[in-house]
């Protein structure tokens, strides 16, 4: 092998040394679109340019057509590389499967097989002869499969990729169309080389320069595709969120005209994007809005669907410059505003429930403590209550008045004048005792024809006067059982604390001997325990104790 080194076999070199850094630098990166196609594209320049260094280096005619045969391996396949980058670019790569990409290298195959065998049908070249430059080239006299299948399909191949190129220019973002300009110019470059070359309007003819622009190629689309592209993703990742976010987003200009509208605002008002752009916002209740600061409620009726939106308006501002026009995000709110009117009707539906339970337990304690006949306290309340009356007292350093009234021969009543009508008389004790008494004391019934009333601040003294007027006054009512007139008596016994006790027990006890004493006695009549103070009968005295609530 003799191999003379020239200017240009160095170039081809250079292109070879080049392709091939790219080609590495592509690879290292193939997970950016298009960079594991670009570095395929410079494996084939690689060889391209290679091959036609060696060929332009040897100065045998057998090895320079050896290496030319060699360099068909490259210039068959970089066109078809070229198109596969360019629909990669395009997002189209999806499309394109293992099958449909191996017939793609169907005719540079054939070609190949052609081109190693041209010395038995001459087809792909017929004839060489050495340029007339001098510069160690050869030029040669394609064949008709030349021109049919490596020219024809090679241009097939660039002008398809060229195109799907300039399709990007629709495709991405229109500010950033100047890169995508970028790659159409690296992508005219070997078309214009080729073109010289197959014109053989070169100045050094025979010398192919292809390989050479595919090599520019290859470097304005390293950097477009290495550098500048990763300069795309931001603005795509922020037009894809504005397409995606779950929030309407609606840009208007100063006169209210929709300038952008996002899916999901287009979704709330229930038309397309594309339909509302460059029309006049004409939802009023977003128009009263749309100038004021802040975050604002809003409703949108649509035919059939309500939305609650919390709409907030911001001006559109560059680098602190307002620009005119305001962009309003809306949130869908509603599902918030039911769930939320939901948990309020819930909460008023448990509140009247809570209510309703606590009057009920109002109702039940005071049942609890009251006697259904009278309307009196019971027993119990007593019981509950007598303790705290003796305590206060105790502290008050007061007398209390413990009086147990029973009534005379009330089985009588009943047996003579029925049930009812002794039903008739424990009422109207049970009236007259409310009706006399004072707040402060209290009155029950203790059951059957027994009653108790608790004077406090009352001492023996006073608490039999008070009794001996509620007997007096009872004693004078008149019961009417159809056109029979009767009346009643009762009689009572009285305890007093301190001097009888200071337990409920124990007044009972007492209350209870006292009136004993008084049935024994003749009835009608109000004993005090041990009866100390008989003398305490005239009525005068009493009327001056009298409480009595009467009119
Ligand atoms: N109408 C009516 N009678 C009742 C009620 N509770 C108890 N009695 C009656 O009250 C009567 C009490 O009778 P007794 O204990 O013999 O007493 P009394 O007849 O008043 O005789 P003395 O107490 O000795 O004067 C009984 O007949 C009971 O049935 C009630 O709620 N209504």
């Amino acid at each position: 092998m003799s191999f003379v080194f020239t200017t240009i076999s160095a170039t081809a070199g250079l292109a070879a040394l080049s392709a091939a850094t790219i080609g590495i630098l592509a690879w290292e990166r193939r997970q950016v679109t298009g960079a594991r196609w670009l570095a395929w594209l410079m494996l084939a320049v690689t060889i391209w340019a290679g091959s036609a260094m060696l060929e332009l280096s040897s100065s045998m005619l057998r090895e320079k057509i050896f290496w030319s045969k060699l360099e068909y391996l490259g210039t068959l396949s970089a066109p078809v590389l070229f198109f596969l980058l360019a629909a990669d670019y395009n997002q189209l790569d999806k499309a394109l499967r293992l099958r449909s990409i191996a017939m793609l290298f169907l005719i540079p195959l054939l070609s190949l097989a052609l081109a190693i065998s041209n010395e038995r049908h001459g087809l792909i070249w017929s004839s060489y002869q050495p340029s007339p430059s001098g510069y160690n080239l050869l030029i040669f006299n394609h064949g008709p499969l030349f021109w049919l299948l490596v020219a024809g399909y090679s241009y097939l191949m660039m002008l398809l990729g060229s195109l799907l190129l300039l399709r990007t220019l629709h495709f991405y973002p229109p500010h950033y169309r100047g890169q995508s300009l970028i790659l159409m110019l690296g992508a005219i470059v070997p078309w214009a080389g080729n073109l010289l070359y197959l014109s053989g309007n070169i100045p050094l003819r025979g010398l192919d320069p292809t390989p050479l622009c595919f090599a520019i190629t290859g470097m304005v689309f390293a950097f477009d595709l290495l550098y500048l592209r990763m300069l795309y993703v931001v603005p795509i990742a922020r037009g894809n969120a504005f397409n995606a976010m779950g929030d309407g987003i609606v840009v208007i200009d100063p006169n209210k005209t929709v300038l952008d509208i996002n899916p999901a605002a287009a979704n709330l008002f229930g038309k397309p994007a594309a339909v509302l752009c460059g029309q006049p916002l004409q939802i009023a209740a977003l128009l009263a809005v749309a100038d004021q600061d802040g975050a604002h409620q809003v409703e949108l009726n649509g035919p059939g669907s309500r939305a609650i939106l919390e709409v907030r308006a911001f001006p559109i501002r560059e680098s602190g410059v307002t620009l005119g026009g305001r962009m309003l995000v809306l949130r869908d709110i509603s599902r918030q505003r039911r769930a939320e009117e939901a948990l309020h009707q819930a909460y008023m539906q448990l509140k009247n429930r809570i209510d309703e339970i606590e009057t009920l337990q109002d109702t039940l304690r005071e049942q609890a403590l009251h006697d259904p006949l009278t309307g009196l306290y019971n027993r119990r309340y007593l019981e509950e209550t007598l303790s705290r009356e003796i305590s206060r007292a105790e502290r008050e350093q007061q007398p209390l008045t413990f009086a147990l009234i029973d009534l005379d021969n009330f089985k009588g009543v009943n047996d003579r004048y029925g049930h009812m009508a002794g039903d008739q008389v424990l009422c109207a004790l049970a009236d007259l005792l409310r009706r006399h008494c004072r707040q402060a004391d209290i009155v029950c019934r203790l059951g059957g024809e027994e009653f108790i009333v608790v004077l406090p601040a009352a001492d023996q003294r006073n608490g039999w006067m008070r009794l001996e007027m509620l007997r007096r006054r009872f004693s004078d009512l008149r019961y009417r059982v159809e056109a029979v007139e009767f009346s009643s008596t009762f009689s009572c016994g009285i305890a007093c604390y301190p001097s009888d006790g200071n337990s409920f027990a124990k007044l009972y006890q007492l209350a209870d001997m006292a009136l004993y004493e008084a049935k024994a006695h003749g009835k009608n009549q109000v004993r005090l325990h041990g009866n100390p103070l008989q003398e305490l009968t005239d009525i005068p005295l009493l009327q001056a104790h009298m409480v009595s609530k009467e009119p």
